[in-house]
């Protein structure tokens, strides 16, 4: 429903969780591996970078470009037709208001450089935040031809101006995964195991949408302007690209294929143009980070990632590498 142009928000969970998704079927290859790299920064303090080369070309006569585990973050954007926004019967809510509110991946197999696979979509969650309705879109993507299980994608969408719909004294809140899934992040007071800093360019964003999300919160000004912004914002995920990079350098040697799972919070716009400094502690094989836009002095992302094993020389501190401060 529209008035003056402006969806009227409005949730009824039982048809919204009885709805039972298509399964999306796509296939990509290296030109979008490497298109992605290049969206979330690789190579973009140098362009000879030892540890972030092989993200985009094949250096050595390496047979395959490797893929960030973070490109796997892409595959949901398939079952929107890259508009940014899902859709789910029974939810209706202005699309201008709507933000990333977290993701988490788990990557079971390291992500092909080029591949055909399938999404398996549900919702996971739905929870009554009075100003707003936060969504959780769960995607499993597998192999065609194999069916093997590949990652799963857990998309935490905040909805603002559509809360309120619980007709109970208590708040509707569900959600299909264990509670201690996602545990909360508590950022150390210890001083960080390493610290990365990232320019991003005034185009990132523009870069970044042509890996398939072209919701124009992030490109055009009116659209972002009436989402409250003062221009167009980065893509939550874009920034989570540059986060689990920074992880990926200063602690896997730049191996994409050492990381097991990724979380991440978004707290606070990001600016196309903006500086992002990203500290991070060790904790086991657990990487915690806060990622802050260096400008504004301000957190705007804060996770972890779950790495396969740290290498014991690292495991006090982080590698050497380029940018670290
Ligand atoms: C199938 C895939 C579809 C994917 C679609 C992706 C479309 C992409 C869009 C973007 O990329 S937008 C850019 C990236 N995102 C952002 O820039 C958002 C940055 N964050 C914020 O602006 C704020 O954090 C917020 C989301 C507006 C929330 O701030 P607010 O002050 O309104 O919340 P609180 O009062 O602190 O908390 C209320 C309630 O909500 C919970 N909560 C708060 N923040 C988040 C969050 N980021 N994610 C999830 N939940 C959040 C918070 O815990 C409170 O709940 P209770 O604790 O009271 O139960």
């Amino acid at each position: 429903m529209a008035t003056n142009g402006r969806t009227v928000a409005s949730v009824d969970p039982d048809v919204a969780l009885a709805y039972k998704f298509p399964e999306v079927s796509f296939a990509y290859d290296e030109r979008d591996v490497a298109l992605y790299a290049l969206g979330v920064g690789a190579c973009g303090a140098d362009a000879v970078d030892d540890k972030e080369l092989h993200l985009v070309h094949h250096r050595d006569g390496q047979r395959h470009i490797k893929a960030l585990p973070t490109f796997a973050s892409l595959f949901p954007n398939k079952n929107s037709n890259g508009r940014g926004i899902v859709n789910v019967p029974g939810i209706h809510f202005d699309a201008s208001l709507l933000l990333h509110g977290q993701q988490y991946i788990e990557i079971y197999k390291p992500i092909p450089s080029c591949a055909s696979v399938v999404n398996k979509v549900k919702v996971a969650g739905l929870h009554d935040k009075g100003k707003a309705t936060i969504l959780e879109i769960e995607t499993t993507t597998s192999l065609k031809d194999s069916g093997e299980v590949l990652c799963m994608n857990r998309s935490t969408i905040f909805l603002r101006g559509a809360g309120g719909f619980s007709d109970s004294s208590r708040p509707y809140s569900y959600t299909t995964y264990p509670a201690n899934q996602i545990s909360r992040i508590s950022i150390p007071n210890s001083a960080p195991s390493a610290v990365y800093e990232d320019q991003t360019q005034q185009s990132q964003a523009l870069l970044y949408r042509l890996s398939g999300d072209y919701n124009p919160l992030h490109s055009d000004p009116m659209v972002a302007q009436v989402a409250g912004f003062t221009r167009p914002i980065l893509h939550g995920l874009c920034t989570l690209g540059f986060a689990a990079r920074a992880v990926i350098k200063s602690f896997c040697n730049g191996d994409p294929a050492a990381v097991r799972n990724i979380f991440g919070r978004f707290l606070l716009h990001v600016y196309p143009g903006e500086t992002l400094v990203t500290e991070m502690w060790v904790d086991g094989q657990r990487v915690q980070y806060q990622t802050k836009a260096k400008e504004r002095d301000r957190a705007v992302l804060s996770g972890y990632v779950l790495l396969k094993h740290i290498p014991s020389s690292l495991s006090s501190g982080a590698d050497n590498g380029g940018g670290r401060l």
